[in-house]
């Protein structure tokens, strides 16, 4: 079994995620960002990879007091799990993901990650070994799923968002497109990686909403599903 997974993430008008820097920039305005937070809150865990750890320094926390407190009275951590996928254990123990907010965090490390590095992280974070020498997202999903992780949402970056299209472990992908421009051939698109090959290869997506927020336009859709699918439903 596995969580629900949707990926949430912000693209500009020609479809870059950040600049060839890989420096954030604001793609989404107010309304967007009062909507990620609405659904960052209704979720069990929320998850990125070392790239845009390292680049961003997110803390992944819930804005809102209110809906912090929404989660509280509901029994749950004002925080959903934070879950960083980082193969070699390169988090930085003062990140902000590691040290703002309450709430469990989670580090995904693979067998090759140097012990000493995976022993700092125990002290502020849960550490899960799978896979060799990358983390393998799907031992990672069932181990999410173990822990009653049923809804995960997935905010980048472009590499990370490409391993899981890969290992055919999205649910629904939501892009917002906002109306800037930020170009260049090396910058970070929604899906990176090496990419598919064959069109037999390309996951297929079914349009579910077109909604306009702010100077742009949220694409909802729903992946559809291969044989044997064992995501719990959303
Ligand atoms: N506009 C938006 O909505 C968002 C933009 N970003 C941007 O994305 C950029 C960071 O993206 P990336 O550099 O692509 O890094 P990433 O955040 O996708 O992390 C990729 C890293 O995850 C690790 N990893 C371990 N196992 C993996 C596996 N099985 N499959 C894939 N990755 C695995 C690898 O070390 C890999 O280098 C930053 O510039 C950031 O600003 C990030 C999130 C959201
Ligand atoms: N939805 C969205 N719109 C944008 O314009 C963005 N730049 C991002 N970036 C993502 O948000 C993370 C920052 O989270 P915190 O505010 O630190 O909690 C950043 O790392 C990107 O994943 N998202």
């Amino acid at each position: 079994m596995r969580p629900y997974v949707f990926v949430n993430l912000a693209m500009s008008a020609d479809g870059k995620i950040s600049t060839r820097e890989r420096r954030q920039v604001k793609i989404s305005g107010s309304e967007d960002f009062e909507r990620v937070d609405l659904i960052k809150a209704d979720a069990d865990g929320i998850m990125v990879g070392i790239g845009t750890v390292l680049a961003d320094n997110p803390s992944l926390t819930v804005k809102s007091a209110r809906r912090k407190g929404e989660r509280k009275a509901a029994g749950r951590e004002e925080n959903p799990a934070r879950i960083v996928v980082d193969s070699m254990a390169r988090t930085p123990v003062d990140a902000d993901i590691l040290v703002k907010g309450s709430g469990k965090r989670i580090v995904a490390v693979s067998a090759a990650a140097p012990a000493g590095r995976v022993d700092a992280l125990k002290e502020r974070a849960e550490v899960v070994v799978a896979g060799e020498q990358t983390v393998d997202l799907a031992a990672l999903m069932e181990a999410l799923a173990g822990i009653g992780i049923r809804r995960l949402m997935v905010e980048g970056g472009g590499t990370l968002i490409w391993g899981l299209f890969q290992a055919g472990l999205v649910d629904e992908l939501r892009t917002y497109v906002g109306s800037v421009v930020i170009g260049g051939s090396g910058a970070p698109t929604p899906a990176d990686g090496e990419g598919f090959l064959a069109e037999s290869e390309f996951p297929r997506l079914t349009l579910t909403g077109v909604e306009r927020i702010d100077d742009g336009v949220l694409l909802t859709w729903q992946v559809k599903k291969e044989e044997g699918d064992r995501s719990l439903r959303g």
